[in-house]
């Protein structure tokens, strides 16, 4: 079994090869609704499949393309993930952790983890961008393994949530709660997290958060709310419905990336 820290360093290798750039500054993580947001921040020098890259594993949901861009944002060396591995697909939680971990060895100081999910404030509506400001894993999984111990107080960094509300004064922050999926949740686990101080239900994120701060990773999680939470509405949960909020928010997100990124 390769050492993952080997994998990751194998990965950024072949990404600098064939992206031909030697460092990278900032990765970008595109979870589910947040593809074509992307758009906003320009053309790749090259998109590459992920499955040309070591330890990386082909896309397995909607929405989620499966290949890394290199793209100059800003002046900012950007790679920009579409899409990522999730706890559910079966690949462990090294195989979640991994693109962060390459991110890290191709000298990216600043990571930002976008997700789709679903959320707990009735004024959240489809299409809500809101600052992650801590996190809830109820996967009971980590990518970390011995006894690495690890910090995670201030895990979604103060100094880059106040940036972006500097940028945009009208975003709201909250906490994620990772539940392992693929199924939703039920009307009692929302009941739940509202109980347990969670504001946002996904399946992504809080791992790679873990495993960016081990490796020295400045995080800032963005979630674009795409359903009201189950239960709120009385309306069944959709994937579908999730990529259809993030098209529709797609002209905003793009805004908020682009003026974002350039600062970090
Ligand atoms: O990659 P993310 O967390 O954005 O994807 C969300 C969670 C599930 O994978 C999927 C469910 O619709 O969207
Ligand atoms: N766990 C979870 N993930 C999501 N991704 C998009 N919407 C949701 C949701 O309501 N729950």
């Amino acid at each position: 079994m390769t050492d993952p820290f080997d994998l990751a360093q194998q990965a950024a290798d072949r990404i600098a090869e064939l992206t031909g750039v030697a460092t990278h500054d900032v990765a970008l993580v595109l979870g589910s609704g947040w593809g074509p947001a992307a758009e906003a921040l320009g053309t790749p020098r090259i998109e590459i499949p992920t499955t040309d890259i070591p330890g990386f594993h082909a896309s397995a949901v909607a929405g989620h393309a499966g290949s890394v861009a290199s793209v100059e944002v800003g002046g900012r060396n950007v790679l920009l993930f579409r899409g990522r591995t999730h706890l559910y697909e079966g690949h462990g939680a090294a195989a979640v952790a991994h693109p962060v971990r390459a991110a890290a060895a191709a000298g990216c100081s600043t990571v930002v983890l976008t997700n789709g999910c679903g959320g707990l404030r009735p004024e959240w509506k489809p299409g809500t961008p809101v600052l992650i400001s801590d996190h809830i894993n109820l996967t009971a999984a980590t990518a970390l393994e011995g006894p690495t111990f690890v910090d995670v107080t201030d895990l979604y960094s103060t100094r880059l949530r106040a940036m972006c509300r500097e940028l945009d004064p009208t975003l709201d922050e909250g906490v994620y709660v990772q539940f392992p999926g693929p199924q939703y949740e039920t009307p009692a686990e929302i009941r739940m997290v509202a109980a347990i101080g969670g504001d946002l239900v996904g399946m992504s994120t809080t791992i790679e958060a873990v495993a960016a701060r081990h490796v020295g990773l400045e995080i800032l999680g963005l979630s674009l709310v795409t359903n009201h939470a189950a239960g709120m509405t009385g309306e069944p949960l959709d994937h579908s419905e999730v990529l259809d909020a993030g098209r529709a928010a797609a002209t905003r997100m793009g805004e908020l990336l682009a003026r974002i990124v350039p600062g970090l």
